[in-house]
C-alpha cells in the first residue's frame, strides 16, 4: 500500500502528553495503516509508509494531561466533528480506492470512530480520530464510494485494554441517552457452551438497567418457532441470579431443523413481532449466526408476506419494518471468524488438558499410550492448544493434514523418538474432525492401530461431552459478561442502516464487528478445507492460530531432529524465575528449552533465583526428560524467590554469567524481576557478563508489571479464586442471610478483584487504587440492607465483597466484616474468609501454560534478534549507556492490545512507573470495574481510578 504525503506536508507531528498514548497510536498506524516504525527517539517516534517516505511524527509533551495545549486537542476534536468542511483541518492520505475501503474497513472492525462523508461535496473520503485524538483523513481521488454503508458512530477510540468493553450509555447520533425504548430478547442456540449463562445474565441486567425489557427465547430457534408466552418469556433482574456460576445454557438449545426452512423462519418472524420483540440477541456458534444472518437477510420479504397474507397488521409491519439482531458467539469450537475466542472455548479446553493430566499420571504408570479424541467438527482449535498446554506427542487437526500414508509415517517416527531419548508416555490427540489431506476422515482406531504396530500398549479416550460440561472458567465468565453488555449496547444503537454487529473480542477488546463478514470468512475456512486448499485454510485462521501450530512443530522437534540454525549462531540461554510462584512458569521454561533445542541453543535454568545462583552456584543444562511434565505442574520446578541481583551479590551473578558465558537471559517473574532486569541492565557498564539480551516475561498474579496488560498467572489465580468464590457464596446463599467479606491478593493491584468480581458477580469490590471511602462503605451497607430486607430470606440472597488486602490498612478484612455486620442491626450476618496462598492456584490453566509457551519462544526470538546489536559493545571500555538501539535490548515482553511487544525496561522503569507502589503509571482496565458494579446495581462513588487516599 501506498502512502503519497497529502497537503504538501513530508512530515506530520502529533503530540500526545505520554509514552502509552504514543504507544498506541504506534500500533494503531502501524497495524491499520500499514506504517512501519522508522526510527525511535527518547520523546518521539518517526513512522513510515512503505516507500520509505515521512509520514508521521508522534512526539511525547512535556505538557501536563491536562494542560492548556491538550485541552485545546480536544476541543479541536468535538468541533471537528460537528464541522462540514473537515478536508481543510485534518492531514491525511492518498489512497486508491481499493485500499480506502479496505483501510474503512480495519477501522471499523477496529472500533474506531469513524466517519464518512455523507454528502456528494466529497464522496470520497472516510475521516477517523486517531489515539491522540486528532482528526485524520483518508481521501480518494478515484470513484465515489461504494461498499461502506455511512456509518455515523462504532465505538470509542481504542486503548487496548484487557478484556475491556466501553461502559458509556447506550446514545443516538445526537449524544442522547437511549433508554426504555426497545423490547431485548436473548437466546441460546447449538451445542452449549460454558458462559452461555452469563451472557443471558449480562443482556438480561445491561437491557433493564438501560429500561428496557428483557426476553429470553427458550429452546434456540425452536422456541423462536413454537413461539407464545412459554417460549419467549419476560425476565427480572432476580431471574437471572446466580447464572454466573451455572454450566450450560439454564434458557435451554436446540439444533432446530424447523428454522432451516423458510415456513419455520416466517412463523419465527410472526412469533417475534406478536411478543413485541424489537431487538433479538443470539448466543450461538457458527450455524447459529449463519442462521441469524441468513434471517435478517430475509426480514423484509417475511415481513411482507405475513403483511400479504393477513398474519399481521399495518402498524405492526412498520413498527418491525427492520431486524434488529446481533450475534455473540457462544461454542465451544473456537470456529467463528473474525473473532479470537469463543464463549465456551477456553472452559472447553480446560476439561480437556485436566482431562490429558489426569490419563498422563495412568499412562506414565503402565509407560502406555493414549490416543485422546477432542471434540471440534471441523476446527483444530481445542486439539492444537491441547497439545500445546500439555506436550503431546502429536497433534491431528482438519486445518493441516498430511497425505493418506504420511501422518501415519511423520507420527510414529516423532513417537519412536520420543520412545527412545526415555519417555514413558505417549499421547496423540485427534480432533474430531481430523482428515487427510485427501479428505478421509482419521479415526482414533486407526491412530491406535498405528500405535499398536509400534509396539506400544494403547488406549483410546473418547471425552465426548464432558467437554462442554461444568462451569465456566474466569475467562469466559468475564468475555460473556462483557460481550453480553455491548450487545445490548450495540441493538440499542443500531438503526435501520447499521450493518447488524457480531460482538467479538478481538486484540483482547471486546469490538462490533460486521455479522455478514463473519460468517462469509467462516464459511471460506469449510470451503478451502472442502477444496483441498490447506494453506488459504490456515490463513483464513487468525495469525495466533497458525502461530501456535509453528509453536508446537518446533517444541515437539526438541532433541531429535537436526537444529534449524547454523553452528556459528547457536547460543547458551539462561532461564531464571523470580518473585512469587505464578501459573506457566514452568510452561515457560519448558517452551524456551525445547523452542531452544530446536534451534541448536543451549538452554540453561538458574536454579532458586539469583541468590542460588550467587550463594550455591545453581546452574544447570536443562535435559529435555526431566522437563517432560513440567507443564502440569503449578509453581515453579526450578525454584523462585524475591531477591534481586543488588540484594544478593551482583558482582558473584556476574562473575557466574562470565564462568557460563551466557549468551541470553529469559527473567519470568513479577514486580521483583522487573527490578531486577533494571539492576542488570544499569550493571552493564560496569560489568561486560551483562551485556547480553536480556527479557522478562511478566509472570505474577498481581498483574502489575509496567510494560504488560497481561501477566502469566493472573488467570490462573482468576480461576482458583472464582472457584473459592463460588463455594463461599453457594454456601451465603443457603442461608439466605449472609454476607461474606472475601480477601483477595494482588499487592496494590485491583485487578484481580476487579475481574474475579466480575467473574462471579460479587456485590461490592473494594481494590487498592479506590481505597476503602467511608461515604462509599455506608451506601454499600445501606444497599445490602435494602437488598436483604426485599429478599425477605425467602430466596438465594448470599452476598459476597470483594477486598483486595491492600484497599485499606486500617480497614482489615475482619474489621470491615465487623462495621458491616454491626451496621447490618441483625438484618443479615457477615463472615469473612481468606483464599491466601491458594490464589496462586493448583494446575497451571490452559491460558497460562499457551501464552507461557508463545512468549517464552517470542523471547527466545527476540534475544536471537538482538544479539549482533549489543555483541558490538561487548568489550568497549566506556559502555554507551544512554544508547537506545543498546538498552531496547533489555526488555519487557507485553500484551498490549494482544499483540506481544517489547519495551525497553529504561523506558519503562523511568517513565512509566510508579515505584513506590509498584505499579504501573497507567491502569488498563478501568471500564470492567463500572460493567461489575452495574451488572449488580451497585452505585459506586468514587469514578476514576488512581491514588485514591484510603483510610490507611
Ligand atoms: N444455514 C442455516 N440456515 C438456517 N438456520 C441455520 C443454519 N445453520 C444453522 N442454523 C440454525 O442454527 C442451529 C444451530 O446450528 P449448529 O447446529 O450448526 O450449531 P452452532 O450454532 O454452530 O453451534 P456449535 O457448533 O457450537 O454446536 C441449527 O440447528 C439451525 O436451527
Ligand atoms: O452435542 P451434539 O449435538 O452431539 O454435537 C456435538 C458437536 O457439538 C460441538 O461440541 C460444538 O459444535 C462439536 O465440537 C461437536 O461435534
Ligand atoms: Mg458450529
Amino acid at each position: 500500500m501506498k502512502w503519497p504525503v497529502v497537503n504538501g506536508v513530508s512530515c506530520v507531528t502529533y503530540y500526545a502528553h505520554d509514552h502509552e498514548l504514543v504507544d498506541n497510536a504506534v500500533r494503531f498506524y502501524t497495524n491499520y495503516l500499514g506504517l512501519t516504525i522508522h526510527s525511535e527517539t527518547d520523546n518521539g517516534v518517526y513512522l513510515a509508509s512503505d516507500d520509505s517516505l515521512l509520514v508521521l511524527k508522534l512526539v511525547v509533551s512535556k505538557e501536563a494531561p491536562d494542560s492548556a495545549e491538550v485541552k485545546k486537542i480536544h476541543k479541536r476534536f468535538e468541533e471537528d466533528l460537528n464541522i462540514v468542511d473537515w478536508r481543510s483541518r485534518a492531514p491525511g492520505f492518498t489512497l486508491s480506492i481499493a485500499d480506502l475501503n479496505s483501510t474503512i474497513l480495519k477501522l471499523q472492525q477496529a472500533g474506531l470512530v469513524l466517519q464518512i462523508t455523507p454528502n456528494d461535496l466529497y464522496p470520497n473520503e472516510a475521516y477517523f480520530i486517531d489515539p491522540l485524538g486528532n482528526l485524520v483523513g483518508l481521501t480518494t481521488t478515484a470513484n465515489p464510494l461504494s461498499l461502506v454503508p455511512p456509518v455515523k458512530k462504532l465505538d470509542q477510540p481504542n486503548e487496548g485494554y484487557i478484556m475491556s468493553a466501553t461502559v458509556s450509555e447506550a446514545t443516538n447520533n445526537n449524544g442522547a441517552p437511549l433508554k426504555g425504548s426497545k423490547n431485548v430478547a436473548v437466546m441460546t442456540s447449538g451445542g452449549d457452551a460454558p458462559g452461555m449463562n452469563a451472557c443471558v445474565r449480562a443482556v438480561v441486567r445491561a437491557a433493564i438497567y438501560h429500561e428496557c425489557k428483557a426476553f429470553c427465547v427458550m429452546e434456540g430457534y425452536e422456541g423462536l418457532v413454537r413461539g407464545g408466552k412459554e417460549y419467549i418469556k419476560e425476565m427480572s433482574w432476580q431471574d437471572v441470579r446466580g447464572l454466573l456460576a451455572e454450566g450450560g445454557t439454564n434458557i435451554g438449545t436446540a439444533r432446530c431443523k424447523a428454522f432451516r426452512e423458510r415456513p419455520g423462519r416466517l412463523q419465527a418472524c410472526q412469533n417475534m413481532i406478536e411478543a413485541g420483540i424489537d431487538a433479538l440477541i443470539v448466543c450461538g456458534g457458527d450455524g447459529s449466526l449463519t442462521g441469524a444472518d441468513l434471517f435478517r437477510a430475509e426480514w423484509p420479504s417475511l415481513i411482507k408476506e405475513l403483511l400479504d397474507t393477513n398474519r399481521i397488521n399495518q402498524s405492526q409491519y412498520h413498527t418491525y419494518k427492520h431486524l434488529n439482531i446481533c450475534g455473540t458467539v457462544g461454542s465451544i469450537d473456537n470456529d467463528m471468524a473474525t473473532t479470537d475466542a469463543t464463549i465456551g472455548a477456553y472452559s472447553a479446553l480446560a476439561r480437556v488438558c485436566q482431562a490429558i493430566d489426569y490419563i498422563d499420571a495412568t499412562a506414565n504408570s503402565h509407560s502406555r499410550a493414549f490416543v485422546v479424541e477432542v471434540m471440534g467438527r471441523h476446527c483444530g482449535w481445542l486439539a492444537l492448544m491441547a497439545g500445546i498446554a500439555t506436550s503431546a506427542d502429536y497433534i491431528m487437526i482438519p486445518e493441516k493434514p498430511s497425505s493418506s500414508k504420511g501422518w501415519k509415517e511423520q507420527m510414529c517416527e516423532i513417537v519412536s523418538k520420543h520412545r527412545s531419548k526415555g519417555k514413558r508416555k505417549t499421547i496423540v490427540i485427534v480432533a474430531e474432525g481430523a482428515v487427510t489431506s485427501e479428505l478421509e476422515p482419521i479415526s482414533s482406531k486407526e491412530v491406535r492401530d498405528e500405535l499398536v504396530k509400534l509396539g506400544l500398549d494403547t488406549r483410546i479416550t473418547t471425552l465426548g461431552h464432558v467437554q462442554r460440561g461444568g462451569t465456566a472458567v474466569a475467562y469466559d465468565r468475564i468475555l460473556a459478561t462483557l460481550q453480553g453488555v455491548e450487545a445490548v449496547k450495540a441493538v440499542l444503537e443500531c438503526t435501520p442502516d447499521t450493518p447488524s454487529p457480531l460482538i467479538a473480542v478481538v486484540e483482547n477488546k471486546i469490538v462490533r464487528k460486521s455479522l455478514v463478514e463473519a460468517v462469509q470468512i467462516t464459511k471460506s475456512v469449510a470451503e478451502a478445507i472442502e477444496e483441498k486448499n490447506f494453506d488459504k485454510a490456515m490463513d483464513l485462521r487468525d495469525s495466533e492460530f497458525v502461530e501456535h501450530l509453528h509453536n508446537f512443530i518446533a517444541m515437539n522437534s526438541a532433541n531429535h531432529n537436526e537444529p534449524s540454525l547454523p553452528v556459528e549462531k547457536r547460543k547458551k540461554i539462561a532461564i531464571v524465575n523470580i518473585g512469587a510462584p505464578a501459573g506457566g512458569m514452568n510452561s515457560a521454561v519448558y517452551a524456551m528449552a525445547t523452542y531452544c533445542m530446536s534451534r541448536g541453543h543451549t538452554p540453561y535454568a538458574i536454579h532458586n533465583g539469583f541468590s542460588g545462583l550467587a550463594r550455591h552456584e545453581s546452574v544447570n543444562l536443562i535435559d529435555w526428560l526431566l522437563i517432560q511434565g513440567y507443564n502440569s505442574v503449578g509453581g515453579s520446578e526450578i525454584g523462585t524467590n524475591r531477591a534481586t541481583p543488588h540484594e544478593t551479590d551482583i558482582g558473584m551473578i556476574a562473575y557466574y554469567f562470565e564462568k557460563y558465558q551466557f549468551d541470553g537471559l529469559i527473567l519470568v517473574g513479577g514486580f521483583e524481576a522487573f527490578v531486577s532486569l533494571d539492576e542488570l541492565e544499569k550493571a552493564r557498564c560496569t560489568y561486560p557478563s551483562f551485556r547480553i539480551p536480556m527479557v522478562l516475561i511478566p509472570a505474577t498474579i498481581s498483574n502489575n508489571v509496567p510494560g504488560t496488560e497481561y501477566s502469566l498467572g493472573a488467570d490462573t489465580c482468576l480461576n482458583a479464586l472464582v472457584e473459592y468464590c463460588d463455594v463461599v457464596k453457594q454456601s451465603a446463599s443457603a442461608t439466605r442471610d449472609r454476607t461474606f467479606v472475601i480477601e483477595v491478593q494482588g499487592g496494590n493491584s485491583g485487578y484481580i478483584a476487579t475481574f474475579a468480581s466480575l467473574a462471579v458477580g460479587a456485590q461490592i469490590s473494594y481494590v487498592p487504587e479506590e481505597g476503602v471511602a467511608l461515604d462509599q462503605l455506608e451506601a454499600d451497607i445501606a444497599s445490602l440492607r435494602k437488598q436483604f430486607a426485599s429478599e425477605k430470606g425467602m430466596s438465594k440472597s448470599g452476598k459476597l465483597i470483594l477486598k483486595s488486602s491492600n484497599a485499606s490498612k486500617v480497614l482489615t478484612t475482619q474489621v470491615l466484616a465487623d462495621i458491616v455486620k454491626q451496621e447490618a442491626h441483625g438484618e443479615f450476618d457477615t463472615k469473612t474468609a481468606i483464599p491466601g496462598h491458594v490464589q496462586q492456584g493448583g494446575l497451571p490453566s490452559p491460558i497460562d501454560r499457551t501464552r507461557a509457551a508463545r512468549f517464552a519462544i517470542r523471547s527466545v526470538q527476540f534475544i536471537e534478534d538482538s544479539f549482533d546489536t549489543i555483541n558490538k559493545h561487548h568489550y568497549d571500555v566506556d559502555f554507551p549507556i544512554e544508547n537506545t538501539e543498546l538498552s531496547n535490548t533489555a526488555a519487557v515482553l507485553g500484551v498490549k492490545s494482544s499483540h506481544l511487544k517489547f519495551t525497553s525496561i529504561r523506558k519503562l522503569y523511568d517513565f512509566e512507573t510508579e515505584l513506590g507502589r509498584r505499579m504501573p503509571k497507567k491502569i488498563s482496565w478501568k471500564f470492567t470495574r463500572d460493567v461489575a458494579d452495574r451488572l449488580v446495581g451497585r452505585e459506586r462513588l468514587i469514578k476514576e481510578l488512581g491514588q485514591v487516599p484510603s483510610l490507611a
